[in-house]
């Protein structure tokens, strides 16, 4: 078919996420398996706080980087203000790195692929935020249940990302705009795939803000608590976005 402007946008965004996704679905998929033995799980268990948090927190600026990356390759991000780019980013990028994990999660096992193999909930024991790891697993569980395509997951996380309500916005009608057009080639894509139930299955958008909310609140809740750990122990974005 000729290729009207929605069907660019559908192969830019496609792209984007395959050339930024950090780890294949299909290799998690392979490795799901591969779980942590019961020495390896209480060798976590067995680790102070402050390392398994330091632990953490560089995973997740490893995949915030993708998702930076994923937002400059989106066509009309970087025609966006790097003001409005970088209001997205902050409000959204924690955001989509909770989606792209649901690529990691096995709803069988209730394991998601950490450093190297597939570990249950009680491995992040030492972190001592019990409820967010509960609740980070209880929201990869819905989101694996609507058995997402890697084009779903790349949509989804364009239009987290691209998202025209986050505050402080200069340019609304622009991100708006950038969002519309996601929105249409979206939905031209469901209909192609017979998938357009998936929209109303969806978490509402509240989901995912109260998770990195809980997650800014724990990290500061461990700070306050281990006031010996200097925050250079962390990576810098991590601390810009979340500290
Ligand atoms: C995301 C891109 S991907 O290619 O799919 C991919 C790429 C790489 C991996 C490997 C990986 O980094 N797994 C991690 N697992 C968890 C985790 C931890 C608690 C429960 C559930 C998963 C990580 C976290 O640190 C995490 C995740 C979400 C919210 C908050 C946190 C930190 C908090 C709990 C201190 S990192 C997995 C998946």
């Amino acid at each position: 078919c000729p290729r009207v402007p929605a069907e660019q946008l559908t192969q830019n965004v496609l792209a984007s996420h395959r050339a930024t996704c950090q780890l294949g679905a299909e290799d998690l998929r392979l490795r799901r398996g591969d779980t942590f033995t019961r020495e390896e799980v209480s060798a976590y268990q067995r680790q102070p706080a402050a390392e398994m948090w330091q632990r953490c927190a560089g995973r997740i600026t490893e995949a915030v980087q993708h998702v930076v990356e994923f937002a400059k390759r989106l066509r009309g991000f970087m025609e966006l203000s790097q003001h409005d780019q970088i209001v997205l980013l902050k409000a959204g990028a924690m955001e989509v790195v909770l989606v792209r994990m649901c690529r990691a999660f096995d709803a069988e096992t209730r394991t998601v692929f950490f450093e190297g193999k597939y570990a249950g909930a009680e491995l992040f024991r030492a972190l001592g935020c019990h409820e967010l790891v509960g609740s980070i697993f209880d929201f990869a569980q819905s989101l694996s249940a609507l058995r997402f395509s890697e084009s779903e997951v790349a949509f989804v996380s364009a239009l987290v990302l691209v998202n025209a309500s986050r505050p402080w916005l200069q340019e609304q009608g622009k991100v708006a705009r950038l969002q519309g057009h996601l929105d249409i080639a979206f939905r031209l894509l469901l209909r192609r795939t017979q998938r357009e139930g998936l929209l109303a299955r969806l978490p509402p958008r509240g989901r995912l803000r109260a998770l990195c909310w809980q997650h800014i609140q724990q990290l500061g809740t461990f700070l306050r608590q281990h006031p010996g750990v200097p925050p250079a122990a962390f990576p810098p974005l991590y601390r810009e976005l979340f500290a």
